[in-house]
């Protein structure tokens, strides 16, 4: 028997989705407060909510919800500040109660297809767990740096950071969803999630009570110039004490800057709250900034994780979709176990920053690798000369990785900033 035989992919409409959630708390290990709910209604793409339903006995009871997924519309910023069609895959559970039965490679396969037919050439996610998305073609396309910052921590000055103003509120969609939304469209930094369209677009502001962990609810800063919106931030903070003394910490989530001085208005203010000691935050790009500006980088306690999963769906639209650094005439061969339109032989050349893909079934390739490889490396975060010294990518013709390589690296680190 196939190993999800006795199950059936459906949509999951708004009737279900209390079934949905079900199961999703069921996978993540976690109850929810009932006062969450429309927290959550929220953040979901409802109208790409999909699920897989028992339809033999022996496997459940008929007609109930054994997994679940659903995906934003949205497109992601690629490097040289171009765009791709992106679906980005989340909510992705599977019931413990039918796990290992092959319900999450179907839920794959399912999510392929239909962001193919809607001509999304790019998939991309946050794991839970790094080991699980390689099988299905994802590569890491970007890594994030954690990083601890102390109170006032010393910066070098930026001209005009000091004669930029900033606000303070209480983060809400309605005050706030335009001027979010039209900052982070303007960020060109790779890997940049631009803000998705449909249902499930306001998850940026919603904030569970269960999530807390005693800590206020969002903030947003938002650094001027003369009036202009520049620089804008999520965080929340959260006092704490022992023997008389205060260090509370305060957590960045979100947050983008237009300018250099833009920047270190949004740090200066982040990292300067009265009875907080440290600040943290996940979504800083390995070549942030602020990385750059604290005179003391070491005593932010940073260290590296994977950021953005990216699965490449449609490899010459995909392509085709980011500028390149520098000529070059390669040809590759691909391996694609589950989207088998990728796979074989693709010839790229690019010129002057533009990239033609096309088919060469004839010609021997260059370099070969999986699809995968191809997807850590779309971003520009990571060298294919890396992968090819790793023995990921194995090169048939002496030099054509590193032509390939210096062609794809992007001048600046991508980075996803948006947690969907
Ligand atoms: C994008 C996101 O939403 S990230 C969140 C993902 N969700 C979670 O982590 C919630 C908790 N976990 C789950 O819901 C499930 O265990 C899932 C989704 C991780 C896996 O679902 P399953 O239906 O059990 O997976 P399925 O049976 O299709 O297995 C697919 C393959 O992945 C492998 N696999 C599954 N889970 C894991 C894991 N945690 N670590 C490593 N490999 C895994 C399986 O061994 C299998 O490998 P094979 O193809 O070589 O046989």
């Amino acid at each position: 028997m196939k190993k999800s035989a006795g199950y059936q992919p459906i949509s999951v409409f708004e009737d279900r989705l209390d079934e949905f959630f079900q199961v999703v708390q069921w996978a993540f290990v976690g109850e929810w407060l009932l006062e969450d709910r429309q927290d959550y209604v929220d953040a979901l793409p409802v109208e790409r909510a999909r699920g897989v339903e028992v339809v033999d006995p022996a496997r459940g009871d008929v007609g109930e919800i054994a997994a679940v997924h659903a995906s934003f519309g949205t497109e992601m910023t690629t490097p040289g500040g171009r765009r791709v069609p992106t679906a980005g895959l989340s909510w992705l559970a599977v019931h413990p109660a039918h796990r290992r039965r092959g319900l999450m490679t179907a839920m794959m396969h399912d999510h392929f297809q239909r962001c193919r037919e809607r001509g999304e050439a790019v998939s991309a996610l946050y794991a839970m767990e790094a080991a699980i998305y390689s099988r299905f073609g994802y590569g890491m396309g970007s890594q994030t740096v954690k990083a601890e910052v102390p109170r006032g921590a010393a910066m070098w000055t930026v001209d005009g950071a000091d004669q930029l103003t900033v606000r303070l509120e209480r983060a809400s969609f309605e005050a706030h969803d335009e001027l979010v939304s039209h900052l982070q469209a303007r960020l060109t930094r790779p890997g940049t999630i631009i803000n998705p369209v449909g249902s499930g677009r306001n998850a940026r502001f919603t904030d569970p009570v269960g999530n807390r962990k005693g800590m206020e609810k969002w903030r947003l800063a938002i650094v001027e110039d003369r009036g202009e919106p520049v620089a804008y931030a999520f965080f929340r903070r959260r006092a704490q004490s022992s023997v008389g003394i205060h260090d509370g910490v305060c957590q960045v989530r979100e947050f983008g800057a237009l300018t250099p001085a833009a920047s270190q208005r949004l740090w200066q203010t982040l990292t300067d709250f009265d009875l907080v000691e440290t600040t943290y935050t996940e979504n800083l790009a390995t070549d942030d900034p602020l990385l750059h500006q604290l005179k003391d980088a070491r005593g932010a306690r940073s260290k590296v994780v994977d950021n953005l999963w990216v699965r490449l769906l449609d490899v010459p639209v995909a392509l085709q979709s980011r500028e390149y650094f520098h000529d070059c005439d390669v040809t590759i061969g691909l391996t694609d176990k589950h989207v088998p339109d990728n796979a074989g032989a693709w010839r790229i050349v690019v010129r002057n920053g533009d990239a033609t893909v096309t088919r060469a079934e004839d010609a021997a390739p260059d370099l070969t690798m999986d699809i995968r490889h191809l997807s850590t490396a779309y971003l520009g975060g990571t060298s294919i000369e890396s992968l090819a010294a790793a023995g990921l990518v194995r090169e048939h013709t002496a030099g054509q990785a590193r032509e390939l390589a210096v062609a794809m690296m992007s001048p600046v680190a991508p980075l996803a900033n948006w947690d969907f």
